[in-house]
């Protein structure tokens, strides 16, 4: 399983899901432009004290990031409020790709018809839109949960250790 982020604004949220990633043993692609230099300090700065443990791969754009994927078979599963098919229905396969949209615009139509499967976390009418990292969060411990993909449960922490 592979996060990936499709030119992402808000260096908070790419921190945040580079931690999560690096927490799950997920390897993440960013997929550029993103809406920030895309630096080890504003990584650092966004709450990323984890970035050694980060599997990160930076594309050019989106036609790098395409070709890769589908030269590795692949599939994309895109998350979008566009989506009709909730992700609590989906088979997902360990080699998936999920893929989130950018936090003011999600993805262009291109990228949307790219994509294998197009999936929504459901939520109340009326309301826009999640977080994207609790989207990505949302999906990807059920995408975990199917393909026993967690990492194995070790005692590694005391009760006065640092988290
Ligand atoms: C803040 S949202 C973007 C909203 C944007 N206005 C749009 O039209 O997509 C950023 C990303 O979070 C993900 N996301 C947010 N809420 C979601 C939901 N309920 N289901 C699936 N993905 C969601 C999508 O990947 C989306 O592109």
């Amino acid at each position: 399983m592979r996060l990936a982020l499709y030119e992402p604004d808000i260096p908070q949220n790419t921190g945040t899901l580079l931690r999560t990633a690096a927490c799950l043993g997920l390897a993440v692609d960013l997929i550029e432009p993103a809406g920030f230099a895309v630096t080890d300090r504003n990584l650092r700065r966004a709450g990323l004290d984890y970035l050694d443990a980060a599997v990160l791969t930076r594309h050019s754009g989106w036609t790098a990031f395409d070709a890769a994927r589908r030269a590795e078979g692949r599939r994309l599963i895109l998350l979008t409020t566009a989506a009709a098919e909730p992700y609590l229905d989906f088979a997902f396969r360990p080699d998936d790709v999920i893929l989130v949209g950018r936090e003011s615009a999600g993805v262009p139509e291109r990228v949307h018809a790219s994509a294998d499967a197009r999936l929504i976390v459901p939520m109340r009418p009326g309301l826009r839109s999640l977080n994207v990292a609790i989207a990505a969060t949302f999906v990807l411990g059920e995408a975990l949960r199917q393909t026993a993909g967690f990492p194995p449960l070790v005692p590694a922490h005391g009760p006065g250790d640092p988290r």
